[in-house]
């Protein structure tokens, strides 16, 4: 995981300002996962967010011999995927994010296989990949399994010559559904994605595919059909704004009870999570590209029930977690998308929070006042909710495992600050 990051949060202060939010994570890695099957030119992506997972994909990029540049200050990452060299992805890389097997349609497409030593991402329970490796295999993959001598599972994926075909996903997959479009995309004939996702992400990926000379239709209606063609040309994109960055920095205005100006936010983003906000008692308008947001009244409780798009997103339930902790009664939160992500009511129980978990429901009893103690982020959305926490706390909370917290948000100390917070990040 290489060094230990914590944040330390002094809680207390309301906040108030203007803060940029970060192009979307899951958007930028399906994009430089479709920017590694153009054959030729340089791919150009911009509003890319700076975090932990897009450094890693850019490593990973490089691992598979691509020309991968990284303008930090420009927010710009530059591809050149003209020459790929192999078609392992190294564990040391691909197991620390989820985003490493949207690499794997290129690899398939360019190389005819790829190796996947690892795939990482947040540990949330049980994270299935059946639907990439059925809809592969219905195009005519081949997907074996191996130990390696360390003990590691290895998959071997053999493309032959991928044909279109009807696929599916068992549920709206969203990773699934991006990575059976890129698989189709330079495949011969059509293809049929049946039951796709509908996340505004997905949509921003099919955009840069069409861009790109791919010939997809219907994203957005959950039938998506794809005409493969022979070859993606390289082009510029601009990435969409991260709807979970929104959701937390709208959290961190109602915990705290102040106003802020979200530039580049997007309201219809947020789905059903804005209408559990406004029921909880946040205020928006939205002025063009600009969403201001603020919180006067008393917290409401509330009951979420989190759903695919544009039902309310799964990574936005740990940080109305922390925010119903606050609320005026108990809330109610059923987690239906996975089973692994309660672990957060422990640590917020360390500070004061009464949450009762009962399998993948939970009841918050507010109020509470919550009071700084040291808490573990387990996963990067407990991270963000840790934050939160930790805003409205009394004296002083230390987030230790803060890594998972960087691999999404880009410079959360530095924007919580500008904000009126008192929040530092250490690196040990
Ligand atoms: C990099 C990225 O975009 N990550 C997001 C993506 O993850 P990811 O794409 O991994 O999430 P999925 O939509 O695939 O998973 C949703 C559910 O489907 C199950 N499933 C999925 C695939 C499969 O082949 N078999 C299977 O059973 C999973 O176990 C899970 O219970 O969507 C999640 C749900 O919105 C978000 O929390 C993640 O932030
Ligand atoms: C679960 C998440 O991401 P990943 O799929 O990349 O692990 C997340 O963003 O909260």
């Amino acid at each position: 995981m290489g060094h230990e990051v914590r944040y330390r949060v002094r809680g207390g202060r309301q906040l108030h300002g203007t803060v940029f939010i970060q192009g979307a994570k899951n958007a930028v890695l399906p994009m430089i996962g479709a920017s590694l099957m153009a054959s030729r030119g340089r791919t150009v992506l911009r509003n890319v967010p700076i975090i932990e997972d897009v450094r890693r994909a850019v490593e990973l990029a490089r691992a598979i011999g691509a020309k991968a540049e990284l303008h930090e200050t420009e927010r710009t990452l530059v591809i050149d995927a003209s020459s790929l060299s192999t078609p392992v992805l190294p564990a040391d890389i691909a197991s620390r994010f989820r985003g490493s097997f949207l690499f794997v349609p290129a690899l398939l497409h360019r190389l005819g296989e790829a190796v996947i030593e690892g795939v990482g991402g947040c540990n949330l329970g049980s994270r299935n990949l059946d639907f990439h490796y059925n809809g592969f295999k219905r195009m005519g993959a081949t997907v074996t399994e191996h130990v390696a001598d360390n003990g590691d599972g290895i998959i071997h994926i053999k493309a032959g010559d991928l044909r279109g075909g009807t696929l599916y996903c068992d549920t709206p997959s969203h990773t699934g559904t991006e990575n059976l479009i890129m698989a189709a995309a330079l495949a011969q004939g059509t293809t049929l994605i049946k039951n796709a996702a509908l996340e505004p992400e997905v949509l921003d990926n099919i955009a840069i595919l069409q861009a790109m000379g791919a010939r997809i239709s219907g994203g957005g209606t959950g039938f998506i059909t794809v005409e493969g063609v022979d070859e993606l040309t390289a082009v510029e994109h601009t990435v969409m704004p991260d709807r979970i960055d929104t959701g937390v920095f709208v959290m961190a205005a109602a915990i705290t009870g102040g106003d802020l100006n979200l530039v580049g936010a997007t309201l219809e983003h947020l789905g059903v999570a804005a209408d559990k906000l406004e029921q909880m008692g946040v205020e928006f308008h939205q002025q063009g590209a600009v969403l201001q947001v603020r919180r006067e009244r008393t917290l409401r409780p509330i009951n979420v029930i989190t759903d695919e798009y544009p039902g309310f997103a799964t990574d936005l339930q740990s940080p109305i977690m922390a925010l119903s902790c606050l609320a005026e009664g108990p809330s109610y939160i059923y987690e239906r998308i996975f089973d692994g992500r309660f672990k957060l009511a422990h640590e917020l129980g360390r500070m004061g929070a009464d949450i009762e978990v009962d399998g993948n429901r939970a009841k918050v009893n507010g109020p509470r006042v919550l009071r700084g103690a040291e808490v573990e982020a387990h996963d990067l959305r407990c991270g963000s909710a840790l934050v939160l926490a930790g805003l409205a706390a009394e004296g002083e909370t230390t987030i230790t495992s803060a890594y998972y917290l960087d691999r999404g948000h880009a410079h959360t100390a530095e924007r919580l600050s500008q904000l009126g917070a008192d929040i530092v990040r250490e690196a040990a």
